[in-house]
């Protein structure tokens, strides 16, 4: 039987397994180890805060993603397919390690943050183009 994300502990497990999987992917691994060239030391713990914040209700991460999003795409455009490869490595690693009310919703939450990141993104695009 699987348990549930309960714990910091469980966060920096599926956080730690999803970049492992993120940072070699034929897809979207190029946008984190070339494009913004992450020093993955200092990213991860911003991650787990992330994360912790969102689930667990801990509020420790301040910041702003979806500008930090616009800023990637204008480095390099973020298309829906790299999106769609986010989101299924995610749900692939949620489903591979927990169970439970929390599970879903770090999928769910996941899949509705993408949607407003993939809006935010393109709308930027738009306003910016000449
Ligand atoms: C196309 C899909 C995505 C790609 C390629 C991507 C890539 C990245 C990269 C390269 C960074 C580091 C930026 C930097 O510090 O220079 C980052 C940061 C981050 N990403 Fe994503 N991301 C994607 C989707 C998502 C989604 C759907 C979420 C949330 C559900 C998310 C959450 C975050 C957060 C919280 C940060 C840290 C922002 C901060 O520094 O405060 N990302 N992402």
């Amino acid at each position: 039987m699987k348990q549930d994300i309960a714990s910091r502990a469980d966060i920096e497990k599926l956080v730690d397994q999803f970049y492992s999987k993120v940072r070699i992917d034929g897809t979207i691994g190029y946008i984190f180890t070339d494009i913004a060239a992450l020093d993955f030391a200092r990213h991860m713990p911003t991650m787990y805060k992330f994360w912790e914040t969102t689930l667990l209700g801990i509020m420790s991460y301040k910041g702003n993603p979806m500008s930090v999003h616009i800023q990637l795409d204008k480095k390099e455009q973020l298309k829906k397919e790299h999106f769609d490869r986010w989101l299924e490595l995610w749900t692939a690693t949620v489903d591979d390690l927990f169970e439970g009310p929390k599970a879903e919703e770090a999928k769910t939450r996941a899949s509705q943050i993408r949607y407003l990141m993939q809006y935010k993104v393109e709308q930027s695009r738009q306003l910016s183009s000449p």
